[in-house]
């Protein structure tokens, strides 16, 4: 292996001792491992003391933001002089009676000098920060203005003064006062320059103006601008996204009274900004929790894949239907609970006031200081935000509230029907209930039957009754052996089982949003073992032969010395620990004043040279793994290499979480390295401020790897991305891979030492397992019996592809779910045929594009796979930074 001039780095508080003449000694720089900062309160401290420094940024950052808002503001507008195309008197159309000139309405004036506002209203008041009553339009005409709400009733009327009238400015009409949002832009996908539309002063309408607010004064509540729609300029078509009425038998049922059935219609903010699957799922979201779909059933599962904006869907939806209703107008919603991971808690905060604007809603977030019980005395606020373990915590406050909506983020949890929180929700006297996931239901019946069970209780009947009917038979026909009626049976419940369920669930995979987002890359890199790592590798499995754990089949030290290849893979110095079982075995590997370089990890260089280019192009980086050891080691190297990175694992509190997201994301705050504990953190998160992503390390289970993966490619994401997966080759990483790529679902045979859960697996299996194979360049090229060149080629499905593993499981739970597809983000063995397949040499062009041209000695196979090229003007208007 190639020296490079990487650092090394010393643990020097252990008194550990080297006896391997390969060992490396220090070049140039000495790291010193900070005993202290293995301990949580140290992390903190070094947070603390990242976020001392962050504070000076972040004040650097208001100033900037504030200008950059400003330039924005002063760019010029581009409007199509008379006689263009647009501005043609066969081009206007008629709105209102009056014929409009398209072109002219690019600056919120339509021809004729009408001008046209969205606006937000309520009674007159002198409140700084007031609630207003809801969304309208103001129309300004030459003598006169008129306010209307979203139906176009007519709220009031006054006469036109002439004062300047722009994005937050106040004025009274009647007894209402109306603020003004943004100019109304109603040509249907019409471009417009984006910082055009924070730029509307007109010449126009003198109303009562309150001195403050006037000469174009932002009004100071006005702090959070209502987000514009996704994309610099693209206007989404403004087709009216209205609910189906509700079906005569709903009538029947429900609208005793015999109220008017009126229209219920998102509003046109928030219409404006939704994707066509985000509306589809709006309608669906309605139709189930109103019992629409089945009169006496009134649950949903919103499924879509990671990133789809299930947060999005979920607000428009609360927002619609905490105004309006199919009978008599009357509001669906009075009350609503979302309950999430305490992670997300911040998240869903900013989300419901980023899309729906401060001014229009407030919510009861609960944290330390506000707690349920206070709720009651909170008369507006309509949305208690809570964390699953709050809910627990507080489930006897919370049962004496009345809810007419309960949302479960990250729902998957809740797959586990005996579980403390899952008992708990479900006790809670609440009949609409969406459940959110964005993990693939994974292979298991009785999950599928808790998350179903707890949206629409009794529909799939008890469990014993679901057991006998369903999931026996499903199983029973699985089996290798099965007869062909026991096969027939099986397909015929299976089928039964899918359309019992499938009305409620909707799941729709990221296809939907590949065109809006930039491409994504993602990579294999199969990392060299260093000669260090190799002989603790090959001691660590000796302990194990020689132990006779075989004879005694004894789980723990089959899962230690799991738990220790896995960390020689990522670092030797993970496994020098007293407590670790196997330590005793490998001390005899170490002698004093052992000095730990980089150099001694394949993966540890590739991460520093991808680090070190990714820094100079200036571009963020989320590193993952799923071990708090090795995220200090790589805090403790990061550090040394001054590369400036926030944290985010187990121990960071809940209202922390949010902020460091944001700092990380903010252009402002120069966090290179988002340090992400994949337990911790891997659900939900956006952090679309990186563009790179590396998993260190991976687990046996598929959905918890596309969790953290799922990261940085999503809505809001501006650069190209790439995610890059490292694995030693040889090692039990490439095994792990392997069978993740299986359609064995490995994760419930094997878990955590921690969790106390046997092993599964034979011994035979195990022996395979630990077998390390040092003479091949990618374990897995090989398994696939593919004879590529290894040039860079995607060698495409061979006629027969290879399966690992059992090929009778591959009836997936999944193909319950509606819109069923191959979930489009698993991979399978054969889907690699499909990726680039590059072995030695590499091409050291395709490194530079990877940003890997430095690491070329440590990468002995790689594979990748580009996400279909957008079309790059789509993904320029798309960006967020416009929003
Ligand atoms: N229509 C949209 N336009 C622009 N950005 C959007 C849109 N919808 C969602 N987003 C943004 O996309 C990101 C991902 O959305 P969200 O967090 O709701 O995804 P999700 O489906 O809940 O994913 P996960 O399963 O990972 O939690 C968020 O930053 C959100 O603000
Ligand atoms: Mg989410």
């Amino acid at each position: 292996m190639r020296r490079s001039a990487a650092p090394s780095f010393k643990f020097s508080g252990l008194g550990v001792s080297n006896s391997k003449s390969d060992v490396q000694k220090p070049k140039d720089k000495d790291f010193t491992f900070p005993k202290a900062a293995r301990s949580t309160a140290s992390i903190l401290s070094l947070l603390n003391s990242d976020g001392g420094e962050e504070e000076e940024n972040g004040t650097r950052n208001n100033t900037n933001t504030t200008s950059s808002l400003e330039h924005c503001r002063r760019q010029s507008v581009v409007i199509d002089p008379p006689g263009t195309k647009e501005n043609k008197p066969e081009n206007r159309r008629v709105i209102d009676g009056k014929k409009i000139s398209p072109g002219a309405v690019c600056d919120g004036v339509f021809a004729h000098h009408i001008q046209l506002f969205n606006v937000v209203w309520g009674k007159q008041s002198t409140k700084k920060h007031k609630t207003w009553e809801g969304d309208g339009t103001l129309e300004v005409h030459e003598k006169s203005v008129v306010l209307k709400d979203t139906e176009g009733k007519v709220l009031g009327q006054a006469n036109r003064k002439s004062a300047p009238l722009e994005e937050g400015s106040r004025l009274f009409i009647g007894s209402k006062e109306v603020e003004i949002i943004d100019a109304v832009t109603p040509t249907p996908g019409e471009v417009l320059n984006q910082s055009s539309s924070s730029k509307r002063t007109a010449e126009t309408a003198a109303l009562h103006v309150p001195q403050s607010f006037k000469k174009g004064k932002v009004a100071p509540s006005f702090q959070i601008p209502v987000r514009r729609p996704p994309g610099s300029g693209v206007l989404q078509p403004q087709v009216p996204l209205v609910m189906p009425q509700p079906p005569n038998e709903h009538q029947w049922k429900f609208n005793t009274a015999c109220l008017p059935v009126t229209n219920v219609a998102v509003d046109p903010f928030l219409v404006r900004v939704l994707r066509p699957h985000q509306r589809e799922g709006v309608v669906f979201l309605y139709e189930c929790i109103t019992g629409m779909r089945k009169m006496d059933c009134f649950g949903a599962i919103l499924a879509d894949e990671m990133g789809l904006g299930k947060t999005l869907q979920c607000i428009a939806l609360v927002w619609t239907l905490l105004k309006k209703g199919p009978y008599g107008g009357i509001p669906v919603l009075k009350r609503v609970l979302v309950v999430t991971p305490s992670s997300l808690v911040l998240n869903w905060e900013k989300e419901f006031l980023s899309w729906l604007g401060r001014e229009r809603i407030s919510l009861f977030v609960v944290d330390q200081k506000k707690k349920p019980r206070d709720y009651g005395k909170y008369k507006k606020e309509s949305v208690m935000l809570i964390s699953y373990e709050m809910f627990v915590r507080y489930h006897e406050d919370i049962n004496t509230l009345q809810f007419d909506l309960l949302i479960c983020d990250e729902g998957h949890r809740l797959k586990n029907n005996s579980i403390k929180v899952s008992i708990l929700l479900t006790k809670l006297r609440c009949r609409r209930k969406i459940l959110l996931t964005g993990t693939p239901i994974q292979n298991d019946l009785q999950e599928f039957f808790s998350l179903v069970d707890f949206v629409n209780p009794g529909i799939l009947s008890t469990l014993q009754e679901f057991h006998q009917y369903y999931e026996e038979p499903i199983l029973a026909s699985r089996q290798p052996r099965a007869s062909k009626s026991v096969k027939e049976l099986g397909e015929k419940r299976t089928s039964e089982l899918s359309s019992a369920t499938c009305w409620f669930i909707l799941r729709r995979t990221q296809d939907v949003i590949n065109k809006f987002l930039p491409t994504k890359e993602e990579s294999v890199i199969f990392c060299v073992m260093s000669s260090l790592q190799e002989e603790l590798y090959k001691t660590a499995v000796s302990y194990w032969t020689n132990r006779e754990v075989l004879a005694h089949s004894d789980n723990v030290a089959h899962l230690s010395v799991i738990t220790a290849l896995k960390k020689i893979c990522n670092h030797p110095f993970l496994v020098w620990d007293k407590s670790e079982m196997i330590a005793e075995y490998l001390e005899q590997m170490y002698t004093n004043d052992y000095n730990f370089s980089i150099e001694h990890s394949g993966k540890l260089i590739v991460l520093m040279n991808l680090l070190r280019y990714a820094s100079s192009q200036k571009e963020k980086v989320v590193v993952v793994s799923y071990y708090t050891q090795t995220l200090d080691m790589l805090a403790s190297v990061f550090s040394q290499e001054q590369f400036k990175y926030c944290r985010l694992d187990g121990s960071v509190p809940s209202g922390q979480r949010q902020k460091i997201v944001e700092q990380f994301n903010s252009n402002y705050i120069d966090y290179f390295i988002f340090l992400l504990s994949a337990r911790a953190g891997g659900v939900g998160l956006n952090l679309t401020g990186a563009s790179r992503l590396v998993l260190y390390d991976c687990d046996w289970n598929p959905a918890t790897d596309l969790q953290a993966m799922s990261r940085i490619w999503r809505d809001g994401q501006k650069r190209a991305v790439h995610i890059y997966r490292l694995l030693t080759t040889g090692s039990i990483e490439e095994k792990m891979f392997q069978r993740q790529l299986s359609k064995t679902d490995l994760s419930g045979a094997i878990v955590d030492s921690h969790k106390k859960t046997s092993i599964k697996l034979s011994n035979e299996e195990l022996k395979d397992l630990f077998t390390i194979h040092t003479d091949v360049s990618c374990l897995t090229h090989d398994l696939l019996r593919c004879d590529c060149s290894g040039s860079g080629e995607a060698p495409g499905p061979p006629e027969e592809y290879v399966e690992i593993g059992d090929p009778c499981a591959s009836q997936d739970t999944t193909l319950l779910l509606k819109n069923y597809k191959p979930d489009s983000q698993k991979l399978h063995m054969n889907e690699l045929f499909k990726w680039e397949h590059h072995g030695k040499p590499l091409n050291i062009s395709v490194l530079q594009n990877m940003g890997l041209s430095d690491s070329t000695d440590y990468i002995t196979y790689m594979f990748r796979n580009m996400s279909v090229e957008n079309d790059s003007a789509v993904n320029k208007l798309n960006s967020p930074s416009s929003l």
